[in-house]
């Protein structure tokens, strides 16, 4: 393996304080599992699309990999080896060259309400104002609460809590994972999952690689966590056969039971006027089948133009 002091592996990430966490975290189990020192790591900080524009609404830049394009093109240049990602963030396909096949043990997978005044979305008053640029997170609380006014809201931790202070919202969402890895969950209220179904893949952090590049691919099967993988497996599939990106409001998550995998979906109108539920239990080892065979029920039930 070519890794050492001297030929660091060079480590790719975005630059936000919850990037780096992830960086930080992939560097540690690569040294404990290549008994190798801090010294023998890069980490290689890339400013993203989605980084730079602070001020819309991602939804309406558009385009896939706000948040991959640039640290994937310095990957197949060769700039950077490894890149870490919240697999949330990432598309279903990968560019020619690239590919990612190791998933860390996954964080706490439920989204967390945070408020200064108010510990859950049923305490919200008619008329409350919550604060969320996502699209799923809107549509599932319009579902439920039709008489809450949204705003878009984006932002670190620390931004999003000012902007709670001064008004600007009476609440907002956060992942549980973002919060624990930065130290921050304190501030949070988690929301039971039967509640408010999470994003695909979220609290899963994933690390691509070159398709050629076996010494990366060795070392990042030594950190590889299976059970995220059979889960990523099952919610991945289903999110590809919706043609999903993080612009349509979808929400899945698997959990896993021995070697029995349950696989819950849900799509909801933007508005959140519908939304449709489904849940499939199958072998974990099928759980890639069991995805693509759940898209296919729901786009069945959806019809045209379900994301409007
Ligand atoms: N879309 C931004 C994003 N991507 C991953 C996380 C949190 C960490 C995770 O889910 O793994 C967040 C922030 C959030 O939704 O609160």
């Amino acid at each position: 393996m070519r890794f050492s002091p001297d030929t660091p592996l060079k480590i790719g990430t975005r630059g936000s304080p919850l990037a780096l966490a992830q960086a930080h975290e992939t560097r540690s189990r690569l040294m404990g599992a290549l008994g190798l020192p801090e010294t023998a790591f890069n980490i290689v900080v890339i400013k993203t699309t989605g980084d730079r524009v602070q001020d819309r609404p991602l939804g309406e830049i558009g385009g896939k990999g706000l948040f991959t394009k640039e640290i994937e093109d310095a990957m197949l240049s060769n700039d950077i080896d490894i890149a870490v990602h919240s697999m949330k963030d990432m598309p279903v396909a990968f560019p020619d060259g690239l590919m990612l096949d190791c998933y860390l043990p996954r964080e706490d997978v439920r989204d967390a309400f945070i408020s200064r005044k108010y510990k859950s979305i049923s305490q919200l008053p008619k008329g409350a104002v919550m604060g969320s640029s996502s699209l799923r997170r809107r549509a599932q609380l319009a579902a439920v609460r039709p008489d809450l006014k949204l705003v878009e809201f984006r932002g670190n931790v620390q931004t999003r809590l000012r902007k709670l202070d001064d008004g600007v919202a009476d609440a907002t969402f956060l992942a549980m994972a973002g919060l624990n890895r930065l130290g921050s969950a304190d501030i949070a209220n988690p929301i039971e999952t039967d509640e408010i179904l999470p994003a695909i893949a979220q609290g899963c952090i994933g690390i691509e690689r070159r398709v050629d590049d076996a010494d990366a691919a060795a070392a990042l099967a030594l950190i590889h966590d299976q059970d995220s993988g059979l889960r990523l497996n099952a919610e991945r599939a289903l999110l590809a056969g919706l043609d999903g990106s993080c612009q349509t409001p979808i929400a899945g998550l698997a959990t896993l039971d021995g070697d029995t995998i349950t696989l819950r979906g849900e799509v909801l109108r933007p508005d959140g006027s519908e939304s449709i539920k489904h849940m499939m239990t199958g072998a974990a080892k099928d759980g890639a089948k069991i995805g693509t065979d759940m898209a296919k029920i729901l786009r069945d039930q959806m019809g045209e133009n379900f994301f409007g």
